[in-house]
């Protein structure tokens, strides 16, 4: 039982799941475990904000139940039809059958598709657009449309009386409330924002002008803490982030993927090399590191060297899952230095251009350190051309 108070009317009624090894059957959440967050306005009319996962539906049920101390809820809004927030929907419709579903056109579409054309009859469809309002009483939502931010039915609500901004996805991080109550807000939301809406850049940038125009004093997101404090500074970052900005554009990701060793070797001899010169340098060795960790790292720096072995002809497939990665999240307006290794015939650097030209305002250095199965005189000389260049900018 986990009921929070947000504001005398609001409660927090959502649900932590700290057994979920991979979130999205992908991305790690262990040891922080996940919240699947869910709201009751009380007032004349009551709203439930969003369900959960189907793995939380019996405690979310009860956490609701106690909040509504007997009332019945008159509307359940529904934010978007991702399963990790609507899988308990069909049993809460069931559980208060006089409870209108509130979403868009595009959410009863998706309703239908995952439920069934039957599963809910159309006088409990509650259909709202951009701008229209949902009078509870004293408090009043407003819908905010962000289609792609990251499904198409998404939408957003602003309750006008608070000033509370129900953000869908937008703004959530990763960690259970439990788990993760003094943790800071920024690396898990980053690692959110980057592997899960990335992608979704520009149409997160249309939700953040819809939403500059508000006066937000909480955000309410799916996943993660309420957000009461320090919200200039994670509007600011959606910003950044929502651009493909880099945090710290001075900053280097060194990212290695190395078979026997002797890659992961330069890319070490790399990092000490520039510290050397008073840069700030990360590494990441990809055959051990999650990739959801990877790309926001890669994100965070302006700058990244990455450093493969050749494998069958090919990129070594650490190295190979990276790029495709970053890819698919939009990875670009970046400055990249390459350093291959092959023992016969190296075609690493060759492969990685390949890829990285395929990516948006990537600025390449000239510089490309080539190993022959391990660093020598000769691509210690290249290494150090590339130090330069890395540090002339
Ligand atoms: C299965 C396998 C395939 C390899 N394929 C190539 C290759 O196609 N071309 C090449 O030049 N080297 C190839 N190599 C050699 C690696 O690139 C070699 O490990 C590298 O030169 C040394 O770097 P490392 O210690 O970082 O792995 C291969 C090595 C292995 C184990």
């Amino acid at each position: 039982m986990a009921i929070r108070t947000v504001t005398d009317a609001i409660r927090y009624v959502g649900v932590d799941d700290n057994t979920l090894a991979l979130f999205e059957n992908r991305y790690p959440v262990q040891p922080m475990g996940v919240s699947y967050n869910s709201y009751v306005i009380l007032d004349e009319k009551i709203a439930v904000m969003d369900s959960v996962d189907a793995r939380a539906a019996e405690e979310w049920l009860s956490n609701v139940a106690q909040v509504l101390e007997g009332r019945s809820p008159d509307y359940l809004v529904v934010t978007h039809m991702e399963p990790d927030h609507s899988g308990s929907l069909m049993r809460i419709a069931q559980e208060y059958p006089e409870m209108k579903i509130v979403g868009n056109a595009k959410t009863f579409t998706l309703i239908k598709q995952f439920f069934g054309t039957g599963a809910l009859s159309e006088d409990r469809m509650l259909e709202v657009g951009e701008g229209s309002i949902l009078s509870l009483g004293s408090h009043r939502l407003q819908f905010l449309l962000a289609p792609m931010v990251h499904w198409p039915e998404v939408m957003t609500a602003y309750e006008e009386t608070e000033k509370i901004l129900f953000s869908a996805d937008a703004f959530g991080r990763f960690g259970s409330l439990e788990r993760t109550a003094r943790a800071p807000w920024v690396p898990q939301a980053r690692r959110y924002y980057y592997n899960i809406i990335g992608k979704y850049g520009a149409q997160v940038q249309a939700l953040l002008k819809k939403t500059a125009a508000l006066e937000i004093q909480t955000i309410c997101p799916l996943h993660g803490p309420v957000l009461t404090e320090g919200l200039e500074e994670c509007l600011r970052l959606y910003d950044l982030w929502s651009q493909w900005k880099p945090e710290e554009p001075e900053s280097i990701l060194i990212a290695h993927a190395s078979i026997h060793g002797n890659t992961a070797h330069a890319a070490k001899t790399l990092k000490g090399k520039l510290e050397k010169k008073g840069v700030q340098v990360n590494i990441c060795d990809l055959t051990v590191t999650d990739l959801s960790y990877a790309i926001a790292s890669a994100f965070y720096c302006g700058k990244l060297v990455l450093a493969s072995s050749t494998y069958d002809g090919g990129l070594f497939p650490p190295m190979k899952e990276f790029l495709e990665h970053l890819q698919t999240k939009g990875f670009r307006n970046r400055r990249v230095g390459l350093i291959e290794n092959g023992s016969w015939a190296p075609a690493a650097a060759r492969l990685m251009r390949t890829k990285l030209e395929e990516m948006k305002d990537i600025h390449l250095y000239e510089t490309v350190v080539s190993l022959r199965s391990a660093l020598n005189q000769a691509s210690e000389v290249q290494m150090d051309a590339l130090v330069a260049e890395l540090c002339a900018e």
